[in-house]
């Protein structure tokens, strides 16, 4: 519990410096009608086109995305003022999209107006999710790709994303402004990858504006409109949700067939709970009132929805009373990373509660479970995408809500296989997830354990190749596959432990190949790998057991036996550190006790009566050895954790 505190401050000063202001990020709505708005209602779904913007980080997602928005009208922008869909303080600060953001703008094209819904994505790893989310309410794709950078780790695994879910999809190179851009070398990575021909690769710099009528006659031509019908009964898709203080839960929905007005009753197919139609509008990008919405459109509704667990991501909404089916759920994104969270005191429990709650609206991908720590109360446990992504939950918490938290040692889930007993064969649980270190079962009752393995692309210029194989095999990964993608571009995967990479592989990466390299993963199941137990004179000590994978057990076990013994004072009784992995003994060291002179009162005499107080002090130490209360200090338990 000591080592599991003083983990936290570490944690949290290092969050806490992020930023200490606080913000909300909505403004208050507005009732008002806005005439240009209500003629959106009129355009019919073949003159509608939904699209997401995806990339890899950095690519110029949300500079596009501002393009669009001035070229079409919706925003004046001002010099110096960028990333206008990048609306959180967390956003604007760390310069990257954490939320996916959506538009609703008018074009003209041939002599008629399309409506145009873009949803900009976040391009890092840790917030696929809101691309997953963001791609059920489209019919295409722009895959923006850096003309100096080129393909991408990301860039691979956002267009499988919409590869698979049969999404069109628009090839856009970036950037082209820049000196060292080569717009050739992508088409041809860009060939390679994913047999894209380069006359389909449209040529753009989104920052200057070049060629951005391209990209709209691209989106109107090439991506097809919705196919929805206004007559049927509606069906609603709700796929983004956040909580106003005037209105509740507010819920971005997709209408995929049928109208809804203000004043109607829906239905959810989740709960089955029914609500009345408030306020209906668009984001245009900022909010705008309408009267109604169609089929093929996307817009916020509000109904006196007061609790976040009533706007379920993927649920469809419906007329109260029709019989429809419910449109396809998405698939739940699966937690990679948990750390505890707990109110400074427990005053603040219900405040922290709400503030949570709330967020949680905004960000479905966390999951929370109710959690109680000795030391610091009644807290929760949450799950999270990534570290990024618990950072900038926990900065979001703070900046928008304006609590303040303990967060603790982030820690991935294991799987534990018992020992067999008649109880748990019966009840199906001898095999346990264990997220929680405080939680883990006692080594005795332990038959096997599992690491979670993620599968890794990393895709680098040769240079660094020898540099990023070190590192991976440093980090216990192994080799699966080796690409050139073109002719100084290699594409790897790797599969690596989890633990290995949570908290700053990313960082190494980065480090080693001077920026060039990036990196993508997705879960890929669970390895064996072995429990090594620490035994103080034969008595295991849970605290400073820990998962290592069996190939590295014994070099671990003998580090930790000899630093323990460096670090742990020395007592009245000889200690045997030893470390312990699948009941084998793997290292060993002896830390000697202290030996009082038992003799010093002795002047001269005889040599026996000397052995005899010496071995009456032997006895009565192999008595204290047997009930010996070891007294580890504090540090002990941070300091064998640290490599
Ligand atoms: N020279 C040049 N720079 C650009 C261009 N487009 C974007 N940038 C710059 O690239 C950087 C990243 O742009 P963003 O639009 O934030 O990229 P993003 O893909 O939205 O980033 P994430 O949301 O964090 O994934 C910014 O500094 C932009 O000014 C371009 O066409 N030319």
């Amino acid at each position: 519990m000591i080592l599991r505190n003083l983990v936290l401050q570490i944690v949290n000063n290092k969050l806490r410096k992020l930023s200490p202001k606080i913000n909300i990020p909505f403004k208050r709505f507005s009732t008002q009608v806005n005439e240009k708005v209500a003629n959106f209602v009129d355009i019919p779904p073949e003159r509608i086109r939904n699209f997401s913007i995806i990339a890899h980080v950095d690519h110029g997602k949300s500079t596009l995305a501002d393009r669009i928005l001035e070229f079409t009208g919706a925003v004046k922008i001002n010099s110096g003022q960028s990333q206008v869909l990048d609306k959180l303080q967390v956003e604007k600060e760390r310069g990257i999209t954490v939320k996916a953001q959506s538009a609703s703008v008018l074009y003209d094209y041939k002599g008629e107006t399309y409506l145009l819904n873009l949803i900009d994505t976040p391009g890092h790893v840790d917030f696929s999710n809101e691309v997953h989310r963001s791609l059920s309410a489209c019919q295409g794709v722009i895959l923006l790709v850096d003309a100096n950078d080129g393909v991408q780790a990301q860039t691979v695994a956002n267009f499988y994303l919409a590869f698979g879910k049969d999404l069109v999809i628009i090839p856009v190179l970036n950037k082209i402004d820049l000196k060292n851009a080569d717009p050739g070398r992508v088409c041809m990575q860009l060939k390679s990858l994913f047999d894209i021909e380069e006359n389909e690769v449209l040529k753009i710099s989104a920052k200057l504006g070049t060629g951005i009528e391209d990209v709209f006659h691209a989106i109107i031509e090439r991506l097809p409109f919705p196919k929805v019908d206004k007559s049927k009964k509606l069906r609603a898709l709700l796929f983004d949700s956040w909580y106003d203080r005037y209105r509740g839960v507010l819920c971005l929905v997709y209408l995929t067939d049928g109208t809804i007005k203000i004043g109607d009753e829906i239905t959810s197919c989740y709960s089955k709970k029914s609500y009345e139609v408030k306020t209906l509008s668009m984001l245009t990008p900022h909010e705008q009132s309408v009267t109604q919405l169609m089929a093929g459109q996307v817009g916020l509704i509000s109904c006196n929805m007061r609790s976040h667990k009533e706007a379920l991501i993927g649920d469809t909404l419906h007329t109260t009373g029709d019989n429809v089916e419910a449109l396809d759920k998405f698939e739940p994104s699966k937690p990679m990373v948990f750390a505890g969270i707990y109110p400074l005191d427990q005053s603040q429990h219900v405040n922290l509660r709400s503030a949570i709650e709330k967020l949680c609206l905004n960000d479905s991908a966390v999951t929370v479970a109710p959690d109680t720590s000795p030391a610091l109360g009644q807290g929760w446990r949450l799950g999270f995408l990534g570290l990024l992504h618990l950072e900038v939950f926990w900065q979001r918490l703070h900046q928008e809500h304006g609590t303040e938290s303990i967060l603790t040692a982030p820690s991935v889930t294991y799987k534990i296989k018992l020992k067999p007993t008649k109880q748990n064969i019966k009840d199906g649980t001898d095999i346990v997830y264990v997220n929680n270190p405080a939680h883990f079962p006692s080594h005795i009752a332990i038959e096997e354990s599992f690491e979670p393995i993620v599968t890794g692309t990393i895709i680098t210029p040769d240079e660094y190749l020898g540099a990023i194989m070190s590192l991976c095999m440093d980090r216990r990964g192994t080799q699966t596959n080796a690409i050139n993608i073109d002719n100084n571009r290699v594409m790897l995967q790797y599969e690596l432990p989890l633990c290995e990479i949570v908290v700053d592989f990313h960082d190494s990466l980065k480090t080693i190949s001077s920026g060039y390299a990036s990196f993508d993963y997705e879960h890929a199941g669970f390895k064996s790998s072995a429990l090594l137990c620490i035994l103080l004179n034969g008595v295991a000590v849970d605290e400073l057991s820990s998962i290592v994978h069996i190939t590295r057990a014994q070099t671990i076990g003998k580090r930790m036996c000899l630093r323990l013994k460096d670090i742990i004072p020395r007592q009245l009784v000889q200690i045997a550190i030893q470390a312990e992995v699948n009941g084998k003994i793997v290292g060993r060291e002896t830390l000697k006790a202290y030996r009082k002179d038992v003799t010093a009162k002795l002047y001269g005499g005889d040599v026996t009566r000397r052995m005899k107080l010496l071995a009456q002090q032997a006895e009565g130490k192999k008595k204290m050895r047997s009930v010996a209360n070891i007294a580890l200090p504090r540090e002990t338990f941070i300091e064998v954790l640290k490599k």
